[in-house]
């Protein structure tokens, strides 16, 4: 897949010539491009729906389980652009807190409200950077013996993988930047935006 081209004009802080993306959301002077318009997300993830639904059955409903928080917007977008019936679980998984590198460390703030033994699994996820969440948590929950377990992944950033993980559908190849938006925080900031931006590098150096 061709990687997302890394914008080769960024805002400064302050800068008149460039039209400032984050203002109209309140967040003035913070973030330096986007990266994928809101328009860009829509068709990407209506594409992923429909190749998704087709390796699935109509009469067995896959059991989708969102990756909180990140992967809020993409989970609410994806099962109303799929074609075929889903049911919806959540876990909350942090590793990042308020930092832009993964500590390393996973930890489960919410798991799953049922038994996911004999059914067909799609864990719905934002982003794959270290890959060190997902492979944590393909293996937690194979462990509770589901049928299978499919990945589908909005973002993905090849340079940065430090654990290889088996991804079934992928989104958009991103460059190795930091990255918010549509789901995704800097310390909790920015996931309500509707685009994916760079984040400006004076907001965390
Ligand atoms: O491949 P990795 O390096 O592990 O990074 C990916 C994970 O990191 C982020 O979660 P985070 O820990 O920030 O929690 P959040 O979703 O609540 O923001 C993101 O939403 C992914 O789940
Ligand atoms: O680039 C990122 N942005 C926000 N959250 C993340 N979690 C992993 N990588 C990222
Ligand atoms: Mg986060």
């Amino acid at each position: 897949m061709a990687l997302v081209a890394a914008p080769a004009q960024r805002r400064a802080p302050g800068d008149p010539a460039l039209d400032d993306p984050g203002a109209e959301y309140g967040y003035r002077d913070e973030i330096a491009a986007v990266l994928l318009s809101e328009q860009d997300l829509r068709a990407k993830v209506r594409e992923l729906a429909v190749a998704v639904a087709a390796d699935h059955d109509v009469d067995t409903p896959p059991l989708l389980v969102c990756v909180l928080k990140g992967a809020v917007m993409f989970l609410t977008d994806f099962v109303r652009a799929m074609p075929i019936p889903t049911e919806l679980e959540f876990m909350a998984v942090t590793s990042y807190g308020s930092a832009t590198t993964s500590s390393g460390v996973v930890r489960i703030l919410k798991d799953l409200d049922r038994d996911i033994t004999g059914r067909r699994i799609i864990i719905v996820e934002d982003i794959i950077d270290s890959g060190l969440t997902l492979s944590w948590l393909l293996k937690n929950l194979a462990s509770r013996n589901p049928a299978a377990i499919d990945v589908v992944a909005l973002l993905r950033k090849p340079e940065a993988v430090k654990v290889d993980v088996d991804v079934r559908y992928v989104g958009f190849d991103l460059p190795n930047e930091f990255v918010v938006g549509y789901g995704l925080d800097y310390a909790e900031r920015y996931r309500d935006l509707p685009y994916v931006g760079l984040l400006g590098e004076h907001m965390y150096r």
